[in-house]
């Protein structure tokens, strides 16, 4: 479903992603893990279109992504999260999910000025699908509440709600369960479970181990820009490069606490 075939990405000097080349395939659950500044949303970044690639190419569906403003990729099926929560905080939930949706609705302005029935009618369908996409996060409940309201794990489901509100088929996911206690990470897996089971495909990017080795088919772990494999978890787990991967960092970590 989205393939990116030898993506390189520099700012300036810096070279952040060099030669990075994925599949994720249709209907699959794909996690993307590495150490902190790795270059994972960068990746996102670039499928999204806020920001080009230095070299390589990225397909949705055998469409060229190149040179496509973010909402034309946003049209063709692709909506993301954030790792620092956007959402409108002075909005109801109800009201952040439905500006997800705007576009979807399809009315002149002389029915909305004179309220005519097909007007009336998107808007309830909208509505509808709106309260729907907040009962799959588990937030049909709270729909009326003013969104700054939420605790934080409840604004990151919200947030998935607002993604999906543009009715997409591929979910990319930065760092979904960031911030949530215990008992939220294990509602999310099963919510995004059902999500995925409902024939979305989903990307996520996480530091949480036991959240994307517990959901994902296939792993990919990038590693200074590099990705040093693509495999099951089991077999991600067991690697020994990401095994060096991740206690390099540990070291470093060490190293600076004692210094
Ligand atoms: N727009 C930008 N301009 C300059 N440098 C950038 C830009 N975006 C990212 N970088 C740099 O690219 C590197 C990779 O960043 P990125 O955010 O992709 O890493 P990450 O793997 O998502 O990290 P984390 O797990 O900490 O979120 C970092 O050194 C970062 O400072």
């Amino acid at each position: 479903m989205l393939e990116l075939a030898s993506i390189s990405k520099s700012f300036g000097g810096l070279k952040v992603l060099d030669h990075v080349s994925l599949k994720v395939p249709q209907g699959a659950i794909f996690g993307l893990i590495g150490p902190n500044g790795a270059g994972k949303t960068t990746v996102f970044n670039l499928i999204t279109g806020l920001i080009p690639p230095t070299s390589g190419t990225i397909t949705f569906d055998g469409t060229d992504l190149a040179g496509l403003a973010p909402h034309r990729i946003t049209r063709l099926g692709i909506a993301r999260t954030f790792q620092n929560i956007r959402i409108f905080n002075e909005m109801s939930l109800l009201e952040n999910v439905l500006v997800g949706r705007h576009r979807h609705i399809n009315y002149g302005v002389a029915e909305m000025l004179f309220s005519l029935p097909r007007y009336r009618a998107q808007e309830e369908a909208a509505r509808a699908r709106a309260l729907e996409l907040l009962g799959w996060v588990g937030l049909a409940g709270k729909a009326g509440e003013i969104a700054d309201t939420l605790s934080y794990g409840e604004q990151r489901r919200l947030e998935i709600a607002r993604a999906l509100a543009t009715e997409p088929r591929l979910l990319l996911l930065d760092e979904p369960v960031a911030g949530m206690n215990p008992a939220e990470k294990t509602e999310l897996m099963s919510a995004v479970r059902a999500i995925n089971a409902r024939g979305y495909t989903i990307f996520l990017i996480e530091h949480d181990m036991r959240f994307v080795m517990g959901l994902c088919e296939r792993v990919a772990v990038l590693n200074f820009g590099r990705i040093i494999t693509c495999d099951k978890p089991e077999a991600v787990r067991n690697n020994h490069d990401v095994i060096e991967a991740y206690l390099g960092r540990d070291d470093e970590a060490d190293t600076r606490e004692t210094a």
